[in-house]
């Protein structure tokens, strides 16, 4: 059994991962925690997520005295950017590997997150569902056979409480398709507004939609001459995005120290 925790477990992300964590034969939830300062602390997890019964895990609201109790194997992490870094942290000091899928990052967090993963494996994807991870590799393989005469724009779609835009998902599209096409982040253009001109032919838009309940959907436009491809994602809900993560919290459990992402989960590295 892998001896899991869960961080942020009352959140849309941390109560889909509790209830498939719990729902898995390998997985052992032996630890979850809310915000300093909770009212949630001390309730039980399963019952606090509204899972419908009582898991026998307590909340707790410090993830490094949860670890000091739990033994744990693997925490497994969706609580936002600031207390991701500092979970990345606890985890590094504490020896326990991590699989993190918050967004919204700095240059400068990313950094520090890489500091961290010198003493521990860190799994840190802004998408951890497998068909999103295929979609990232076909677009790069499309930007490279299309090459410079199609126009390629990004575009995404999410919910109205989503914290940071573009999405995290949307910024690796962007990346991925700037490193096939040979451009760089200085290529995107994330606004459009008065009198642009017409469009350069280096750029990579990338603009995002916010409102109501959408989950999350990620479209790559490549613009040509008579013709036009898009590829899209639509999640429908967040279990693929939990069921990524907790296929990366078995992957990560034992390996050696060092920053991975989903495509070394999947085994996707180098394949185009
Ligand atoms: N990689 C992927 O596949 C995906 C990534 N995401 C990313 O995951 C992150 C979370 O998204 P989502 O679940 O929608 O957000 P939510 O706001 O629903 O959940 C975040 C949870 O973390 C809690 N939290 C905040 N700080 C701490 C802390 N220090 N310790 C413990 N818990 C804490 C929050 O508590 P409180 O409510 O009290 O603030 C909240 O319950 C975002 O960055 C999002 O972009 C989302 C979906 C998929
Ligand atoms: O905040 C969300 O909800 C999501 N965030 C991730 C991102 O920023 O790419 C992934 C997913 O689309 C849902």
């Amino acid at each position: 059994m892998i001896r899991t925790v869960i961080t942020g477990s009352t959140g849309r992300m941390g109560s889909t991962l509790l209830r498939l964590a719990r729902d898995a034969k390998d997985l052992q939830v032996v630890g979850a925690t809310v915000r300093p300062g909770s009212a949630a602390a001390g309730q039980d997890a399963g019952l606090a997520a509204r899972l419908g019964s009582a898991l026998d895990v307590l909340l707790m609201d410090d993830l490094d005295r949860t670890l000091a109790l739990s033994k744990a194997d693997v925490v497994v992490d969706f609580t936002g950017p600031q207390a991701s870094l500092a979970h990345a942290r606890t985890c590094a000091e504490r020896g326990v590997p991590l699989v993190m899928g918050s967004t919204g990052f700095s240059p400068e967090d990313d950094a520090e997150l890489r500091e961290c993963s010198r003493r521990v494996p860190i799994v840190a994807a802004p998408n951890m569902s497998v068909g999103v991870n295929l979609v990232i590799r076909m677009a790069a393989e499309l930007a490279r056979v299309l090459g410079p005469s199609f126009d390629v724009e990004v575009l995404e779609a999410h919910h109205r409480m989503k914290k940071d835009a573009p999405s995290g998902t949307a910024l690796k599209l962007a990346e991925v398709l700037a490193e096939s096409l040979g451009r760089t982040r200085d290529d995107l253009t994330f606004v459009r507004d008065g009198q642009t001109g017409p469009r350069s032919p280096g750029e990579i838009g990338v603009q995002a939609l916010r409102g109501g309940d959408v989950v999350g959907e990620h479209t790559v436009y490549f613009f040509g001459e008579g013709e036009r491809i898009e590829l899209t994602h639509r999640a429908t809900n967040r279990d693929q995005f939990a069921l990524g993560a907790l296929r990366a919290a078995r992957w990560v459990a034992g390996r050696a120290p060092g920053l991975y992402d989903m495509a070394d989960v999947l085994g996707l590295q180098g394949k185009t």
